[in-house]
């Protein structure tokens, strides 16, 4: 069982698939694939997107600087939105950032991470990378390393990694596992290279896997066969 863990989410997990805000029946599903890892202990470490509320890439005709800071204070309302729905539900949850001040967000702080883990509290991770034009997955990749996470887990509404699209193309077919590397050269766009190259660097182990199917996360957790695992060398 793996006891330290970045899970980075898609936005689209708390809208539903293509749709925009909060839906109440995802919230809730999320909430209860959260509480059974935390119940075990996990030292949970959380990437959440914006595509619920804003992508940079959405606002046309506004400068990318612009429109990409909007888009990482997305990251951080839903952050604070997940504070408040993982606390209602008893889940201890500390939201940290770069990016903004308010009450209730931290400041980073490397030292202070641990001291939260061993309180018990999930760790939100809000704002990206704090920098335009990058996305959450780098950012996921960045705090996954900060964190000493044993595996980064990317959980999003696709099984794993496919050699191409999985939503355009009915023919894709999925890796087990795949290397760095591969997944760099072949282009597969499921992560941003950035993203895949900081995990080569510090050979983080990634596992893609589709959040929306039951119990997903805790199999991953517990090193279970589910999506697509990319690793320094086969
Ligand atoms: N080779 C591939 N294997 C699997 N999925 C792929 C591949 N290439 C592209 N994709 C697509 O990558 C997407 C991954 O979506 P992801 O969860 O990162 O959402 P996002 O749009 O980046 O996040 P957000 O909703 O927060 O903006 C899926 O929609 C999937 O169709
Ligand atoms: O480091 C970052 C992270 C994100 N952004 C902007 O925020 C949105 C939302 O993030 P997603 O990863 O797409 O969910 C993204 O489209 C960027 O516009 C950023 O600028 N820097």
């Amino acid at each position: 069982m793996y006891k330290r863990v970045l899970l980075k989410l898609s936005g689209e997990v708390l809208s539903g698939e293509a749709q925009k805000g909060f839906n109440e029946e995802h919230v809730n599903y999320l909430i209860r694939e959260i509480k059974k890892v935390s119940e075990y202990g996990v030292k949970l470490g959380i990437v959440i997107g914006a595509g619920n509320l804003f992508r940079g890439r959405d606002f046309e005709g506004v400068r990318p600087t612009i429109s990409d800071q909007i888009g990482m204070l997305g990251t951080v309302i839903n952050a604070l939105y997940l504070k408040d729905r993982f606390e209602n539900a008893g889940i201890r949850t500390v939201v940290v950032s770069q990016i903004v001040t308010l009450p209730s967000v931290k400041l980073i702080n490397y030292d202070d991470i641990d001291l939260y883990f061993d309180a018990g509290y999930i760790v939100i991770f809000a704002g990206g990378t704090s920098n335009p034009f990058f996305t959450t997955d780098t950012g996921a990749a960045l705090r996954a390393v900060e964190m000493k996470a044993e595996l980064l887990i990317k959980g999003t509404k696709v099984s794993g990694i496919y050699d191409k699209d999985p939503k355009i193309y009915n023919d894709a077919v999925k890796y087990n596992v795949i290397t760095y590397d591969e997944a760099i050269e072949k282009d597969l766009k499921i992560m941003d290279t950035e993203a895949f190259s900081i995990c080569k660097r510090y050979q983080m182990k990634i596992l893609v896997m589709n959040f929306f199917e039951d119990n997903n996360l805790l199999r991953a957790i517990r090193g279970e066969n589910v999506g697509t695992l990319v690793v320094p060398s086969k």
